[in-house]
């Protein structure tokens, strides 16, 4: 493996469990959605995502209350919207704060960061959660306030996971050449497409805690496995 400078980690299925977002996340803003665009519909910043989320859907005249159902719909198809994904990281803010949970972390995580740390390397989050969304998930996660690990945060605004262009961009951001930098996901589409730009994988195969026999990718069932 050429020298590592930087890694670049998913959250969902990558540091974190997939049913964590889905059991607990998505029903948290599902719950709240309704009332929460009721209450802040008139913000600059919430009038922009609903706006955002009517012309994703090609909607050009809606009711609030037909987006709200569309974007009840999407949290229930776990769709990769730049705008629900938002609005969600607004909503989970409360949750966050009032202590209704935090955010899970595989046991070895918070470990294996802080020593990728202090050998030197960057650190850096893309997932399909809005920045603020990641920052609340690791300010408040189950390991402490992972924050301080980190030199960066990307989400759908750069592009979307599974398009070589969205690396490209990432690593242009970082400032390394694509060799230099891991990216671990839990999505072999999403690691395609970084492979594609040149950037370094490793595939999270947490579970089913089978491994392919001919991975695309190099896979590990968990951030210790990972040498660097
Ligand atoms: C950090 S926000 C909660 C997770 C989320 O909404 C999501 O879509 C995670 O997707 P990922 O790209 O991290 O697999
Ligand atoms: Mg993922």
């Amino acid at each position: 493996m050429t020298t590592i400078r930087a890694v670049v980690t998913d959250i969902e299925g990558t540091t974190s469990s997939i049913r964590f977002v889905k059991d607990v996340l998505f029903p948290y803003a599902r719950e709240r959605l309704p009332a929460f665009v009721e209450t802040h519909g008139d913000t600059p910043e919430v009038q922009h995502w609903l706006h955002e989320a009517a012309k994703e859907a090609g909607i050009v005249e809606a009711s609030r209350q037909e987006v709200i159902e569309m974007l009840l719909r999407w949290i229930d198809e776990d769709r990769k919207s730049t705008a629900l994904k938002a609005l969600q990281g607004m909503i989970w803010k409360d949750g966050y704060e009032n202590g209704d949970y935090q955010a899970h972390m595989y046991p070895e995580v918070s470990a294996r960061l802080h020593a990728w740390r202090a050998d030197g390397l960057h650190l850096y989050v893309y997932s399909s959660g809005s920045v603020p969304a990641q920052k609340l998930f690791f300010g408040y996660s189950e390991a402490g306030d992972l924050r301080p690990l980190f030199s960066g945060y990307f989400d759908t605004e750069t592009g979307a996971k599974r398009e070589r262009a969205s690396y490209e961009k990432i690593a242009e951001a970082i400032g390394e050449q694509p060799g230099h930098i891991l990216f671990l996901s839990d999505i072999v589409e999403e690691l395609d497409a970084a492979k594609a730009a040149g950037l370094q994988t490793g595939w999270l195969l947490r579970e089913p805690l089978t491994v392919p026999d001919a991975p695309r990718h190099p896979a590990y069932r968990d951030f210790d496995a990972i040498v660097l």
